[in-house]
């Protein structure tokens, strides 16, 4: 049997509950699970076969558990990653000071990864607006600031998450074809560049 080739690594990082399982269960498999929500132990991996114009490339997503008693382990699912995901809860600001945290450390730790700052469960905050508890401007002052693409979703309804019925001219564009909604984070996790 020979070993999975991995084309580009990416790595969810985030305070536990944020909904990073959510979001990638949202993206290889467009749905949302519902049912007692059940903490990642350890790390996640889901391999994601993707067009990428006459070539298929394999995405390798980890899916780092967000307790901090998991923290160790997560710093070696990010090692070597073309990409992360760090997100945060748009209805917990203490996750938003979490989603620095793992900047900071990919910042110090694993410079050339592109990080993509994703503000979680966009559907509470529509559905009331009370809830909200980070302010869409401030996480983009935050993501100008460290050279980050931010985007609010939710996985609950897909909302700029990318799915498959996005599927675009994004591989003409960039040459790269994740499958994605030109403005969403999945998008150009495998750009080399
Ligand atoms: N309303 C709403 N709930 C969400 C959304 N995403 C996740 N949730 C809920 O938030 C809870 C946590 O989601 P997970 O995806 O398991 O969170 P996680 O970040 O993987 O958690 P850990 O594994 O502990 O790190 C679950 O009850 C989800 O159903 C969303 O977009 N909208």
């Amino acid at each position: 049997m020979s070993a999975m080739r991995v084309d580009a690594k990416v790595v969810m990082l985030g305070k536990e509950s944020v909904g990073k399982t959510s979001l990638v269960e949202r993206y290889v498999h467009h749905r949302f699970l519902v049912g007692p929500y059940q903490n990642t132990i350890g790390a996640a991996f889901v391999a994601k076969p993707i067009q990428v114009g006459d070539k298929v490339i394999t995405l390798g997503i980890w899916d780092t558990a967000g307790s901090e008693r998991y923290e160790a382990m997560s710093r070696i699912y990010y090692r070597g990653a073309r990409a992360a995901i760090v997100c945060y809860d748009l209805t917990d600001s203490s996750s938003f000071q979490r989603a620095r945290f793992w900047v900071k450390e990919l910042q110090n730790f694993e410079e050339h990864c592109k990080i993509y700052l994703c503000g979680t469960k966009n559907d509470l905050v529509e559905g009331d607006r009370s809830l909200r508890q980070i302010d869409y401007h401030d996480a983009q002052d935050f993501a100008e600031e460290i050279g980050a693409q931010h985007f609010e979703t939710s996985s609950k309804t897909g909302s700029n998450v990318g799915e498959s019925d996005y599927q675009s001219s994004a591989a003409e564009e960039t040459g790269v074809d994740l499958g994605q909604k030109k403005d969403s984070y999945f998008y150009s996790c495998c750009h080399s560049n």
